[in-house]
């Protein structure tokens, strides 16, 4: 059925029974798809299965690589020759590379959805797969080769499809554009994640034991696989490059100015403003919400408790953060709501004799 929520299909061969590939058989399977998990190591590949637990009857509707982009040119060649009925997708991080294999074989591109979820782990493995990895995620696809070539619009409906039913949100781009921007919003990172821990190597374990919060949050990336990653930031190079120049010299221009204290300060200003754009995980533009701080005794039942104050007062809570420290008796809890939901529920806690605090 095409509807503008896409193409449905009912059988899926997944090659590839890694992190992605597991994650998108489970929700798939979890949708009703019947899913065939297939892999290079057979140990990946019978653990992806048992987990998903499904079988296909027949050829497959649907073939998605989710395997290294690598491995992509040959993988399509021998799939595409043998199951010319097939609609194939790839999830690969880099997209310029997979469009340009493709389209080297003849009937190919018509045939071949370049996709990109814009989500996943630093741990890889079909173990460390999971059914919601995908859930209010931006996912990237590529309807448009770089030579005006178009995938054929069944193809894309059923990538559409699946995009949609794993609860993700498509968004159409030109592969060189996803390979520049990915380079800032994933690759980077990445390389600044493993640079920074590998500062760390040698370091004392005395000094180790006092790093919190912001050492784990700052490197939890560095433990990435080095083989996809060296393969990924390999084939984006060009567009890493220059990246890495501004990083460069920006790093130069700290070093001048260790010794004066404005400086400093707009290095740290700078990375606030940097920060302060990233958008919320749906994509989009970030959305400034009220935050409104409840102090709570630690004792079961008060965030219920809250939770419904909040219905009393039917108000919309967007996200919540939970700061508490084990022997604590109490725990702060903030809210971040609208401005009128917050100035409604301030009221509201107030008059209920709850710990509210001004909002900001
Ligand atoms: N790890 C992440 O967070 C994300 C990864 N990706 C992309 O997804 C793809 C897979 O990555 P992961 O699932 O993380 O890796 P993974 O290492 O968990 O799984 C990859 C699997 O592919 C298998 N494989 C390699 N070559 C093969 C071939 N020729 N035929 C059959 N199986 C083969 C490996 O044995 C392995 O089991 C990569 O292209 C990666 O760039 C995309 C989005 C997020
Ligand atoms: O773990 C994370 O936060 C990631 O960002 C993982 C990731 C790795 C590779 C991609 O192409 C996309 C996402």
């Amino acid at each position: 059925m095409a509807t503008n929520e896409g193409k449905a299909f009912s059988s899926i061969r997944i090659i590839g029974s890694g992190l992605i590939g597991t994650s998108i058989g489970l929700a798939l399977a979890a949708r009703g798809v019947q899913v065939e998990m297939l892999d290079l190591d057979q140990k990946a590949q019978k653990l992806a299965q048992d987990l998903i637990a499904s079988e296909i009857s027949g050829a497959p509707e649907v073939i998605l690589f989710a395997i290294p982009a690598s491995a992509l040119a040959e993988t399509f060649e021998r799939e595409f020759a043998l199951n010319p009925g097939s609609k194939f997708i790839d999830i690969a991080s880099v997209k310029t590379k997979p469009q340009v294999e493709v389209s080297r074989i003849s009937g190919g591109s018509s045939r071949f959805l370049a996709t990109h979820p814009m989500a996943g782990r630093e741990i890889g493995g079909a173990a460390s797969a999971r059914a919601d990895l995908f859930e209010g995620r931006t996912w990237i696809y590529c309807p448009t080769y770089a030579d005006g070539a178009q995938v054929d619009s069944d193809v894309l409906e059923t990538g559409l499809w699946l995009i949609k039913s794993l609860g993700a949100t498509p968004i159409s781009m030109s592969a060189s554009r996803h390979d520049s921007a990915v380079a800032l919003v994933s690759h980077l990172p990445q390389i600044v994640a493993s640079l920074l821990a590998a500062q760390l190597k040698g370091a004392k374990s005395e000094d180790l034991d006092l790093a919190g919060a912001g050492l784990r949050d700052t490197t939890r990336i560095a433990a990435s696989d080095p083989e996809l990653w060296q393969e990924i930031i390999s084939s984006n190079a060009q567009e890493i490059l220059p990246l890495l120049i501004n990083l460069q010299n920006d790093l130069g221009s700290l070093i001048e100015s260790l010794d004066d204290p404005a400086k400093v300060g707009s290095f740290i200003a700078a990375g606030n403003e940097g920060r302060s754009m990233i958008p919320g995980k749906h994509g989009g533009k970030a959305r400034e919400y009220t935050q409104l701080p409840v102090v709570i005794e630690d004792k079961p039942g008060q965030l219920a408790a809250l939770f419904d104050e909040c219905a009393k007062a039917s108000v919309n809570v967007e996200d919540l953060t939970i700061e508490h420290s084990p022997g604590q008796f109490t725990g702060l809890i903030t809210l971040a709501l609208s401005a009128s939901d917050a100035a409604i529920l301030q009221k509201h806690l107030e008059e209920s004799g709850w710990n509210v605090h001004a909002p900001r």
